[in-house]
């Protein structure tokens, strides 16, 4: 029997999966293997979702920062990039048009703005406002992504209506972190994750590739996450950003983000894992949903002013990053958006039993 099935073999019946094994299908270049490897993952996603998949929106509502992450175009000493900060009254409406549109979640995205964070009372406070507000008036599952907050801020969030907190390490490899997050603790970034789990919030945890990381760093890295017992897990290949000083990176190709989302499945069989419309934009969605993803993320209103985080502005005007423009895809690839009750019975699914289980790797 060929390796490859040996190892799907043993995923799909949930037997462990060694690090030796997550090394092999990592680096799989062959076209047939893959379709193999994507295959199984996609077999692993139906017994569990069926063929529903959640639509995420994303408010990207400042993109101002104190940090200086070298992969982001939105590094503090970015001297090329024009910032925004919407008001309140802008995000919530977008927010609720989002809403309309039938998304299935609003995640509130910024910065590391010092307005909203820089030690300051009231500056916390109006972050807290900004998630009841868009609770009051979306009824919506909410995720924040505001970098590392204080705890207390983050308790008073999910009281705001915060089910999920996302925050992305990037790498477990903390010699590489130390190159790609330059004023921010390896520690402190995680203990933040490992708190907001002890509140019960639900966390997404997320992996850069293309930075310089290779496949024993992605499979470490997939422990990390099974540690952490994170309810959503991403990785996205690294885009070069002008004005950054990993610019002059070669992108990765694609390949290596599908083989990481069908190996995530694998592992991961009942948790969300996205494909982005941030990285390649709308056509890269149909092969980020064969490998195994059922959460589309990045889904932007047009015309409102706002940006994507490693594109700022791909696909976003011509309308594609919409429900509307993604559902025809879904269809190609025999899926269909779930519905609003669907997520819900998901999300108190796994709020109500603080869902446990480990990841199928030895
Ligand atoms: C821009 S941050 C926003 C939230 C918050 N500022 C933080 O860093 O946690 C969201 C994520 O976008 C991703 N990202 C940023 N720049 C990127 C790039 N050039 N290519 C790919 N992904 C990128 C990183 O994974 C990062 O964690
Ligand atoms: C990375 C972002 C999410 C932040 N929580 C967004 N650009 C995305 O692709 O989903
Ligand atoms: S990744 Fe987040 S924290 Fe880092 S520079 Fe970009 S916006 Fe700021």
């Amino acid at each position: 029997m060929k390796q490859l099935d040996t190892i799907l073999d043993k995923a799909v019946q949930h037997s462990a999966i060694t690090t030796q094994d997550m090394l092999y299908l990592l680096q799989l270049t062959q076209p047939a293997d893959r379709d193999q490897l994507y295959r199984a993952a996609r077999q692993r996603r139906q017994l569990i979702f069926d063929n529903k998949v959640f639509l995420y929106g994303f408010v990207y509502f400042s993109t101002y920062c104190r940090n200086d992450c070298t992969f982001c175009y939105y590094r503090k000493s970015n001297s090329h990039c024009q910032r925004y900060r919407k008001t309140s009254r802008e995000i919530v409406d977008i927010a609720g048009a989002l809403g309309q549109s039938g998304v299935h979640l609003i995640d509130l995205t910024m910065g590391e703005d010092p307005q909203y964070l820089s030690n300051n009372q009231s500056g916390h406070q109006q972050l807290i406002e900004v998630v009841k507000k868009v609770k009051q008036a979306t009824r919506l599952p909410i995720m924040i992504s505001p970098g590392v907050v204080p705890r207390e801020v983050l308790r008073r969030l999910q009281q705001a209506g915060a089910e999920w907190y996302a925050c992305y390490q990037e790498t477990h490899n903390r010699e590489l972190y130390s190159r790609l997050r330059l004023n921010q603790e390896y520690e402190q970034r995680w203990a933040i994750k490992v708190f907001a789990k002890t509140l019960g919030m639900l966390v997404e945890e997320g992996l850069l590739v293309g930075v310089g990381d290779n496949a024993q760093d992605a499979a470490h890295s997939l422990r990390e996450m099974n540690k952490l017992g994170a309810d959503q897990v991403r990785t996205m290949s690294f885009v070069p950003q002008p004005g950054t000083p990993l610019y002059k990176t070669t992108a990765v190709n694609s390949i290596y983000e599908l083989n990481v989302i069908a190996v995530m499945r694998l592992l991961f069989p009942d948790r969300l894992i996205p494909a982005s419309l941030d990285v390649e934009g709308i056509q890269g969605l149909k092969q980020r949903l064969e490998a195994g993803a059922n959460v589309i993320t990045s889904i932007i209103p047009p015309d409102a002013g706002l940006a994507g985080v490693s594109q700022s502005t791909l696909d976003i005007s011509e309308g594609y990053r919409t429900v509307r423009g993604v559902t025809p895809i879904l269809r190609e690839c025999g899926l269909e958006p779930a519905t609003q009750q669907e997520y819900a019975q998901w999300l108190d699914r796994r709020l109500g039993y603080g869902l446990k289980e480990g990841m199928v790797c030895e």
